[in-house]
């Protein structure tokens, strides 16, 4: 028995690394599929080795959380690529992914890419980024035109599973690209576009990049916030969550109710009022979604 992580699946094998650093190409046990359970790229597992770096997995361990696209366990951090320009930078978008990433216990950094063509905004991605900050994100502004400032990026990697979030164009590729030219970026969209599982493999895998791993895809490539309920969404903006327990009434939404120490602070100007406009634009969308069956 050993145990190990998955760091990629690929027809039906899962490539299993041991904390020895050796890969083993596993097959599951029929009991996962019994028990409608997959294992997935970023699991712990226990697995019994049947041969030369070959072996089954007879165990997943307990997950942190997981995302279903892309299909990754226990990712600890998520990077939020906004760029400064083309396209502008959008905090609505931002606080969308921000809302997302922290639904699933993910902890986002913040990365603002293409200073380089900031111009005349850059005084106000300053201001952004000292609001965001006074929330508790981290923010780093880069460009890949400055190698200086990428040498901050190789920090985040450490100790942890990170997934590149970001809308189309803002320049997750090629700020990757500059880190590690070995590590090329897979983008969701071509492959969706391109129709699942034509001729395009779509798999995910884990690249170990400076003391800790990230995954070859995007995450967060659906934006919408079909798991998270009201409740849910207060939590996932920091500045509300921790001042809940100022408003009078028990379960207040910050919506309507009198009291509330949340809106309080948006009056008092201790809370950026686009972020609670965010918020109410995204509780009215939980609200009004069209149930599921
Ligand atoms: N000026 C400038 N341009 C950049 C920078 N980073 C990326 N770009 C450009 O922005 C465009 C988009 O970059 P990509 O890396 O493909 O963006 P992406 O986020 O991976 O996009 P998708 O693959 O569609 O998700 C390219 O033309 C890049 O050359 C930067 O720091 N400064
Ligand atoms: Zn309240």
């Amino acid at each position: 028995m050993a145990t190990g992580r998955i760091k990629k699946a690929l027809s039906g094998f899962y490539y299993v690394e041991s904390k020895e650093g050796e890969t083993y190409q596993c097959k599951g046990r029929g009991v996962f599929r019994k028990r409608n359970i997959t294992p997935l790229v970023g699991d712990m597992v226990t697995f019994d080795i049947s041969g030369q770096h070959e072996g089954y997995i007879v165990e997943i361990h307990p997950r942190e959380n997981e995302l279903v696209r892309p299909p990754i366990a226990n990712i600890t951090q998520a990077i939020i690529v906004c760029s400064a320009m083309k396209p502008a930078f959008n905090t609505t978008l931002l606080d969308r992914f921000l809302v997302l990433v922290e639904s699933k216990d993910i902890q986002p950094v913040i990365f603002l890419t293409k200073m380089d063509i900031a111009g005349q905004e850059e005084a106000n991605l300053v201001s952004y980024q000292r609001d965001y900050e006074n929330i508790g994100y981290q923010v780093e502004m880069l460009s890949v035109e400055n190698i200086e400032t990428l040498s901050v990026v190789e920090s985040y990697f450490k100790d942890n599973i990170t997934v590149i979030a970001g809308q189309s164009g803002v320049g997750k590729s090629s700020l990757l690209n500059a880190i590690d030219p070995s590590l090329l970026l897979k983008t969701g969209e071509i492959s969706d576009s391109l129709g699942r599982g034509k001729h395009t493999t779509r798999h995910v895998e884990l690249i170990s990049l400076y003391g800790g791993l990230v995954a070859d895809t995007p995450g967060f490539s659906s934006l919408d916030f079909q798991d998270i309920s009201l409740e849910e969404l207060a939590d996932c903006f920091p500045e509300i969550r921790e001042r809940r327990q100022g408003c009078k009434f028990r379960g207040c939404m910050h919506h309507k109710e009198p009291k509330c120490a949340v809106k309080a602070a948006v009056e008092e100007g201790e809370i950026p009022s686009y972020r609670y406009d965010h918020y109410l634009r995204f509780f009215e969308e939980i609200q009004t979604r069209k149930p599921r069956y």
